[in-house]
């Protein structure tokens, strides 16, 4: 990079034509292509972007995140617990960051924490990992589908071998094929050890999908065929899973629900059934929670996750019983795609989100640290569903949005 220090500068020579909008950072440092851009944007548009402008790390930090960079948003971060995780990869008391702008939501989840700490904490466990690619083939008839299938089953070793020499970390654990009339389907599933792993997975899958092509009569059409399925509600990653699987449940002595949560077991059991699961069935909903979303969101803005896959993080099942006379609640998310290494996990504000957790950057072994963030993000959700659905027994809901979110 050579050139101006001068955002006025920058601003002046593409509104002449000299310089493109999106190629400032080749003539001036990140900060000041980002200044001009303001600028620019400003006088188009009238906005006054001082506050966008007052950023607290180098742009230049963002440069793999991000184009056209202006600014950056700021979204408030809290935190709830600290709450007792029992996890596979990680255990002890754990402080949770959210970054949200709906007010009552911190409240909520630190009063689940509280009950769940109460309990003893949660108990928390990835049970099923993988993140998947499906590129869609081109095959000229049935019969062709059949001989592309039965090719994949036997030569697996060799669409694995092409798939892990494009990346240090990722392991090809399966490819599962689906028939459509002249469509051929490739459910890629990689371990992506700390990463999120769609980038990775995407180019892993390339490397196969060239030799698929050089073995067999089929052509690639698209390397993603969405049956992946990336950031859409679809009932198969419900199914099979996306990401990490990851369940946490707790139980609740009937004291404690009485006393903190100002309800019983068996009226939260009732709600369970009769709103999340009854009423998830008859709306045709994917989840069948009251909103896990929330938390998954909250959690994924504060660590550096894509918040698109929000979408797949809401794929939950709440359920709660009555066991002997206390509560068992648990909820189950069959989608969570989260890394602590790659994508906005790179970011200084989003790697200190990490660090509450203390699960920044490659765990050990690779994939702990990314399990352990899954389980702190399902210990989370717990707490979550069961603050709402107790506020939701209490008829404590519109109150507290009166109070704390409005
Ligand atoms: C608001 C509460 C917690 C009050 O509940 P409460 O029991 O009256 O509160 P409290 O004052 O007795 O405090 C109990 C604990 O709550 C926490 N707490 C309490 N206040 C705060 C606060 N200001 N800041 C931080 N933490 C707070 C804290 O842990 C505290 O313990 P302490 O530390 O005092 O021993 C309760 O009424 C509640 O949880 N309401 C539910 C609100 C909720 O869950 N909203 C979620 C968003 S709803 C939505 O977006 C999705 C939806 C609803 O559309 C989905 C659907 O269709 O279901
Ligand atoms: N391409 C696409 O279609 C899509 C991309 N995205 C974006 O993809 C990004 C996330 O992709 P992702 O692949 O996770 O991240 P990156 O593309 O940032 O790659 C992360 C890399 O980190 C390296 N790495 C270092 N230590 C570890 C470790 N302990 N475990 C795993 N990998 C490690 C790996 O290199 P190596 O492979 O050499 O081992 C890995 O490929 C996000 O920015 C997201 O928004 C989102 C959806 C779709």
């Amino acid at each position: 990079m050579s050139g101006t220090s001068d955002p006025k500068d920058l601003a002046a020579k593409v509104e002449s034509g000299d310089l493109r909008f999106h190629e400032l950072e080749e003539h001036a440092d990140a900060d000041t292509a980002a200044a001009a851009r303001r600028l620019l944007v400003e006088e188009q548009s009238g906005a006054s972007l001082d506050t966008v402008g007052d950023y607290g790390f180098p742009a230049e930090q963002a440069d793999s995140a991000i184009e056209n960079m202006i600014g950056a948003i700021q979204v408030p971060l809290g935190v709830v617990g600290p709450v007792e995780v029992n996890g596979a990869a990680t255990s002890g008391e754990t402080y949770l960051p959210l970054a949200t702008t709906e007010g009552a939501l911190l409240a909520s989840v630190n009063r689940g924490c509280s009950v769940i700490d109460r309990a003893g904490g949660a108990t928390a466990r990835v049970t099923k990992s993988g993140m998947t690619r499906a590129p869609v083939f081109r095959v000229a008839d049935v019969a062709e589908a059949e001989a592309l299938v039965s090719w994949v089953r036997d030569n697996e070793a060799m669409l694995k071998e092409a798939a892990e020499e494009t990346t240090n970390h990722g392991e090809l654990l399966d490819v599962t094929p689906y028939v459509v009339g002249d469509n051929v389907y490739l459910r890629f599933r990689y371990d992506t050890k700390d990463a999120m792993g769609m980038n990775m997975a995407t180019i892993a899958t390339r490397a196969a999908a060239d030799v698929v092509e050089a073995e067999t009569a089929a052509s690639l059409v698209a390397l993603s065929g969405n049956l992946c399925s990336d950031k859409k509600p679809a009932a198969i990653n419900a199914v099979e899973g996306r990401g990490r699987s990851v369940t946490a449940d707790v139980l609740i002595p009937r004291d404690v629900v009485e006393e903190r949560l100002h309800t019983t077991p068996e009226a939260i059991a009732e709600i369970n059934t009769r709103k999340n699961l009854v009423g998830s069935a008859k709306a045709g909903g994917l989840g069948f929670n009251a909103h896990v979303a929330n938390v998954v969101a909250a959690m994924f803005l504060a660590t550096g996750q894509d918040a698109a896959q929000v979408v797949e993080g809401s794929n939950a099942i709440t359920t709660a019983e009555v066991k002997d006379g206390n509560l068992y609640f648990s909820v189950s998310l069959a989608s969570l795609e989260v890394g602590t290494v790659g994508g906005g996990t790179k970011l200084p504000t989003q790697a200190e989100g990490l660090d509450i957790l203390g699960v920044r950057g490659g765990g050990d072994p690779a994939g702990a640290n990314a399990d352990a963030l899954a389980e702190c993000i399902a210990t989370g959700a717990l707490a979550g569903e069961l603050s709402l659905l107790a506020a939701l027994g209490s008829r404590h809901l519109s109150s507290a949005h009166e109070s704390l979110g409005r």
